[in-house]
């Protein structure tokens, strides 16, 4: 469903589970910075409000979304007691065909480092044309992309929590 139908940051009809249980990493891409900043607000409030302890939320920034596949491998490989990893990033079209090759990279980068470890490692990452596509998407009129990562970081870890017993 497209982003223009869906609010990023209306969950009214979902069940959302406690926070409180996980510990949460948070890779953040410094690129575009006023718009990542922006999902990283989102983010952070939303595990708050859904029971997150803040001593439990881990925050570290890297240079851009190429990043993030490593930065959420350093995290789980460093931090082995992380429940899910959060990776928030805004890749915005340029001249170039440069936008392709992150893009893909990252997406498949983070899902192949998920697999390794066997944790959750969500895809907070803004793929837009343009960057009011990203304000829009960020805390605008569509919502903000960091709360959707929030909760689903919190629906798959208690989904791991779960399945564990
Ligand atoms: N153009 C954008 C980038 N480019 C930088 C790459 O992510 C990477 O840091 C560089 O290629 C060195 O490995 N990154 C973004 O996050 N967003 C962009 O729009
Ligand atoms: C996504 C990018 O790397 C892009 O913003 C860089 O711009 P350009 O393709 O014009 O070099």
């Amino acid at each position: 469903m497209a982003t223009q139908l869906k609010n990023l940051s209306d969950f009214s009809a979902t069940q959302i589970p406690s926070a409180a249980p996980y510990k949460f990493g948070i890779a953040v891409a410094e690129w575009n910075a006023e718009i990542t900043n922006a999902l990283y607000q989102g983010a952070y409030q939303s595990l708050i409000a859904n029971g997150a302890l803040p001593e439990n939320i881990f925050n570290y920034a890297v240079p851009g979304s190429f990043e993030l596949t490593s930065g959420a491998d350093l995290l789980l490989k460093n931090l082995p007691d992380l429940d899910a990893v959060i990776c928030l990033g805004c890749v915005i079209q340029g001249e170039t065909r440069h936008f392709d090759f992150i893009c893909n990279a990252v997406a498949n980068g983070v899902s192949n480092v998920a697999i390794k470890y066997a944790k959750p490692v969500i895809f907070g990452v803004l793929t837009t044309d343009n960057q009011q596509q990203a304000i829009d998407r960020a805390g605008g009129k569509h919502g903000n992309k960091g709360d959707e990562a929030a909760i689903t970081a919190i629906k798959m870890a208690d989904m791991a929590k779960t399945l564990k017993g």
